[in-house]
């Protein structure tokens, strides 16, 4: 979907809505799957009784899972080592994706004896996520069956065995391999850093954490989860995750898009075919619309009666046709997950002298360095 464009990802983009949307984008089962894979996050930190760690991998696998379960059925244990082998790999090359660009400009450097600009390995790592899914993919066709189609995948079969004698058909098993592989990847990387984000600005913020835990004791209390429903009262909590998608600046350049036709933008004309990289960065620190843009400040999503406001300004989806298809499902995880951790826990730095700092690195999405921090229950 991301990468294609035209009639193919318009054909791609709506199948893929219509048949997440039928796995639970934005309806309740998918609220109760990402609240039994809380319950499983929550175990786990608990587990560190306030001992300090990185919270990296706990969440890439919590995320990661919820994505597996819409497109496979599956949801792997936290300490399942092919699994976190398979999230490393795909870490390892978004945060090395810039040597890609370069191998893409000087594509001989690829052949230099050894591995001196990580290419190989990059390439490994592709294979390694590709042969997997390819396998998962494998075991969904040995046991299909059109009565009981269970999740992405087999809605992608069902689709491709009743298009088999259309020549100009585009849902074939390179395609399918393309989708689940994105969805995996986007899916994952994307969310988990804002919620990494998430906990670096309550590290740095413990004031910001204690008026999101005073909110969410009003109105939930500590004897059940966060749910959806409780969105609409919890304007403070709301406030810090906008706060935390505008500084955390998670796509800073959006995705490149290609000009259909040529474009007139202020006295210029933009010719068909040009490349634009649109820069959100410059909007969420624009200091017209947010004063003071370096502060961590969740107060200037309120009015003076604590309503909303403004918060159609942080373009962390970006706009317009191709607006993150995940949006839906990343907004329901961001709640859920961030006000069920608040509210059970107190995060603190792993190392009091070494408080993580808000510069992050850029790779395909901007996050930050790794960290370790201290979960003490509350
Ligand atoms: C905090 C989390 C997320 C952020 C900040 C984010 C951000 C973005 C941005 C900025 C774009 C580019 C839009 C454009 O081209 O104008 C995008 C596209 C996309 N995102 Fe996300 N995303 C997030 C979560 C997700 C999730 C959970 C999924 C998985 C379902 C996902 C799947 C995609 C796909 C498939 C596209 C390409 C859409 C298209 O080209 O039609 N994203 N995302």
């Amino acid at each position: 979907v991301a990468t294609s464009s035209g009639a193919l990802w318009k054909e791609h983009r709506t199948f893929s809505l219509n048949t997440l949307r039928e796995f639970g984008f934005g309806k309740r089962s998918l609220e109760t799957r990402i609240i039994e894979e809380i319950e499983v996050f929550v175990q786990e930190i608990q587990s560190k009784k306030g001992e300090p760690f990185n919270i990296h991998s706990l969440i890439n696998v919590c995320i990661s899972n919820i994505m597996c379960s819409i497109t496979f059925g599956k949801r792997y244990d936290h300490d399942d080592k092919k699994f976190l082998s398979l999230l490393n790999s795909i870490n390892q090359n978004l945060s090395n994706e810039n040597v890609m660009f370069v191998a893409t400009v000087l594509p001989f450097i690829r052949y230099i004896p050894g591995d001196p600009f990580r290419i190989k390995k990059v390439l490994r790592n592709v294979d390694k996520v590709e042969n997997h899914l390819r396998q998962l993919v494998e075991e969904h066709e040995q046991i299909y069956d059109e009565n009981n189609l269970r999740d992405y995948v087999d809605v992608f079969l069902k689709k491709m065995k009743s298009e088999r004698n259309n020549p100009n058909t585009t849902f074939d098993e390179d395609q399918l391999l393309k989708i689940v592989g994105e969805l995996f990847v986007a899916g994952t990387e994307t969310t988990s850093t804002a919620i990494r984000w998430f906990c670096l600005f309550m590290i740095r913020h413990p004031e910001v954490q204690e008026k999101m835990r005073n909110e969410i004791n009003d109105v939930i209390g500590t004897s059940r989860f966060p749910s959806l429903e409780d969105k609409q009262n919890l304007p403070y909590c709301e406030a810090v995750i906008h706060e935390t998608l505008r500084i955390g600046t998670i796509a800073p350049l959006s995705v490149p898009h290609g000009l259909a036709s040529d474009l007139k933008f202020n006295g210029f004309t933009i010719p068909k075919d040009a490349l634009l990289i649109p820069n959100l960065y410059s909007v969420f620190f624009d200091e017209k619309i947010f004063p003071d843009p370096y502060d961590f400040k969740p107060e200037r999503f309120l009015d003076e009666k604590g309503n909303l406001k403004n918060t159609d300004k942080v373009l962390a989806f970006s706009l317009g046709r191709r607006v993150c298809l995940g949006e839906a499902l990343a907004r329901m995880e961001l709640f859920l997950f961030v006000t069920s951790l608040i509210q059970r826990f107190t995060l603190e730095a792993g190392d009091i002298k070494n408080i993580p700092s808000e510069k992050g690195t850029m790779g395909i999405t901007y996050a930050p360095k790794d960290f370790v921090l201290k979960a003490v229950p509350t």
